[in-house]
């Protein structure tokens, strides 16, 4: 199961939070500190802290118009900070612009792509803005058509790309000069399942590597299982440690299934679930219990009565549960 909000924990709980960047954190992954940003009279982002570390995948989860997109320009170089400190890699994207660049490879919502160069060669001249020379950036657009599977349509003119082919070339094209830190934005947007299982196996093994990734989607159930924390952030506010810990032990809804759904419900009421707090979808009962010690209380339960259960899991996903439960509430 997903280790919800580890990042975020990370920076709240830290005792040099309040300036994390000189506490005793090694500077490298991503180091967000009290950051905000406005644009007129709009606090698009007012203030976002977090860490995520190397050889882990973090999520990002908000509403729409939470702040996320505002973030990732920020981190990525291409939007100043009003206030707060970002490191990447150690390297502040204000200050020293050019080093965070080579260390950190961005794959925006939306591939802006040259329609009529292909796909081979829109790599290479990517390659070669990173100072990479002719041989070496052929070379490696190479591999990476092989990586994000896309040798049939190499030579191909980008414009004719679906929406997913545009994905997994925006994919390989922040993966140019091996950065150390990665953000996708809805990298599993348009991509079919076949794609996404793929793109999910890719962006564990970056991981594997030591690379640090940050990943903004709204599709949570795709985001829980490539995830190893979340952050969560609401009307530019990023989620405090105590709002998690809340959200964490806040009731869930649970799937509970037998072949005896008569004796199961009984054994319900025999706990004391009221009747009309049990759910019914299609074969299976559903009942709101509250963190894991009283799911495993109810399950142990169930068995010592003698009911055959089949399935005994959560109905949402842990970031699901995370942004419903936090969206529906204060953030800090
Ligand atoms: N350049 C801009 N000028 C004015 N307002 C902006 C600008 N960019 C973003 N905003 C506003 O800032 C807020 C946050 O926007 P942002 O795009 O960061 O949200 P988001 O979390 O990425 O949203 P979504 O999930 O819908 O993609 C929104 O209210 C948006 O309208």
């Amino acid at each position: 199961m997903l280790n919800l909000m580890t990042s975020v924990e990370a920076a709240h709980s830290d005792p040099a939070h309040n300036d994390p960047v000189q506490g005793d954190l090694a500077p490298t992954g991503i180091v967000v500190d009290h950051v905000g940003r406005s644009f007129g009279q709009v606090h698009a982002v007012r203030d976002a802290s977090f860490i995520a570390q190397p050889g882990t995948v973090t999520g990002l989860i908000g509403p729409n118009g939470s702040g996320k997109t505002t973030l990732m320009l920020m981190l990525a170089s291409l939007l100043k900070p009003d206030s707060g400190s970002i490191r990447i890699s150690g390297c502040d994207p204000v200050t020293e612009t050019a080093a965070v660049r080579s260390r950190l490879g961005w794959m925006p919502d939306v591939l802006g792509s040259w329609s009529s160069l292909s796909v081979r060669d829109t790599l290479i001249y990517t390659a070669q803005m990173y100072a990479i020379d002719k041989a070496a950036a052929a070379t490696r657009a190479q591999e990476l058509i092989t990586l994000v599977d896309l040798p049939e349509l190499a030579d191909s003119p980008t414009r004719v790309l679906s929406r997913g082919q545009k994905q997994r070339l925006s994919l390989a094209r922040a993966l140019v000069h091996e950065p150390d830190v990665l953000l996708l934005d809805e990298p599993a947007s348009g991509l079919d399942p076949v794609a996404r299982a793929s793109l999910r196996n890719l962006v564990r093994r970056l991981a594997s590597e030591g690379k640090t990734l940050l990943v903004s989607s709204h599709v949570l159930s795709e985001l829980d299982e490539m995830a190893d924390g979340a952050v969560y952030i609401s009307q530019g506010v990023t989620a405090s440690a105590e709002a998690l810990a809340r959200s964490r032990a806040s009731a869930r809804p649970w799937r509970i299934r037998s072949s005896d759904v008569v004796a199961l419900r009984a054994a319900l009421v025999a706990d004391g679930i009221e009747e009309a707090a049990i759910a019914t979808d299609r074969t299976e009962l559903i009942v709101a219990l509250e963190g894991e010690a009283a799911a495993s209380a109810l399950l142990a339960h169930l068995v010592a009565a003698g009911v055959a259960i089949s399935t005994f899991a959560p109905a949402v996903g842990d970031l699901e549960h995370a942004f419903i439960d936090l969206s529906s509430g204060e953030t800090k």
